[in-house]
């Protein structure tokens, strides 16, 4: 569906896309994780032929991608981080204006607008103008623009940021559901909880660079960490946080704040092992948690550092 090859974009001395390699397959939900600054919208713009860049190609739909290619242009519904809708129309007007770009019989256009409308449940806000919607309510507004035409894919560019939870398991449903019915979806974020729930594939973005790319259980298979320990209100001397790094299949041992946290490579009896050491040389604490590798135990280990903002 889309091939990025080697796409390098900078603003003055900044280099926010740092050849670019990318290959989104049809059907997917693929997710572009990545940090604040680390190059998501720059690659839609420039995938989108928004922007200019200094090198590479970008095919969508087997075509090269150009400012003038309406035919693939018009097979594509964006969603872009900032709201872009008309103040002086209403809910209805200002989805039927973006879907007449694109759909120009009356008849069929009510339709997709209506099923538009009921996708993100604006049903009651129909005759509102967007000044008066809440944040997320707009938000829904501004992806009914961008999908009532029903593209082959879809771009949506952080569509939850600053969005209530409701609204944002409204939109991602949504976007499972558009899916299902036969898009191919591009989702960029920054919460790794919310591309680890809908997307198919993920592509972890640094520095304008994709450095890993997987289904999540392939990402996580690439580390080393099987499970992270983490050990609230341990009170533990020097010697001891050298014995816990000493223990089997422990690799990593951080202690601050009396927060113990050990990462162990995938092993059986990893906590009992802990907390036996622990209770031995009658250390007290308090919480104890297990977690298996999140996406961000995948970022700390590739760039050593957190993916979290
Ligand atoms: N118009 C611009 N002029 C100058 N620098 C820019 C411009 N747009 C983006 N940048 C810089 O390019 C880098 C990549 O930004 P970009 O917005 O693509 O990242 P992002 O991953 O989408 O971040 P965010 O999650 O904050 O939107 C950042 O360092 C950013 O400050």
């Amino acid at each position: 569906m889309i091939k990025i090859n080697n796409l390098v974009k900078s603003y003055g001395s900044l280099v926010a896309l740092d050849h670019l390699n990318l290959e989104i397959k049809e059907g997917e939900i693929f997710g572009l994780l990545g940090p604040n600054g680390s190059g998501k919208t720059t690659a839609i713009s420039c995938m989108l032929a928004l922007l200019k860049y200094e090198k590479g190609t970008v095919e969508i739909m087997g075509e090269k991608m150009a400012p003038d290619n309406y035919k693939v242009k018009q097979q594509i519904g964006i969603v872009l981080q900032n709201v872009a809708v008309f103040d002086e129309l209403t809910v209805y007007e200002n989805i039927d204006y973006f879907c007449g770009l694109y759909v120009k019989e009356k008849g069929r256009r009510k339709e997709l607008v209506e099923e538009a409308i009921h996708f993100v449940g604006l049903e009651e806000y129909v005759k509102i103008r967007p000044k008066k919607l809440s944040g997320g309510l707009l938000r829904r507004l501004n992806i009914a623009c961008g999908i009532a035409h029903k593209p082959r894919l879809i771009i949506l560019d952080e569509p939850t940021v600053a969005v209530d939870p409701q609204s944002r398991n409204r939109i991602l449903e949504g976007i499972q559901e558009l899916n299902r019915q036969g898009s191919t979806i591009i989702y960029t974020s920054h919460y790794m909880e919310e591309v680890e729930q809908i997307c198919t594939r993920i592509a972890i973005m640094d520095h304008g660079r994709s450095i890993a790319v997987g289904t999540t259980e392939e990402l996580k298979s690439m580390i080393k960490t099987g499970e992270t320990v983490t050990i609230e209100a341990a009170v533990l001397e020097k010697e001891q946080i050298q014995a816990v790094r000493n223990l089997p299949h422990v690799f990593d041992v951080k202690y601050e704040s009396q927060v113990l946290t050990v990462r162990c490579t995938g092993a059986k009896h990893n906590l009992v092992r802990i907390l036996n050491y622990l209770q031995d040389e009658n250390i007290s604490f308090g919480r104890v948690f297990s977690e298996l590798p999140t996406l961000n135990d995948v970022f700390l280990e590739i760039t050593g550092k957190e993916l979290r903002d």
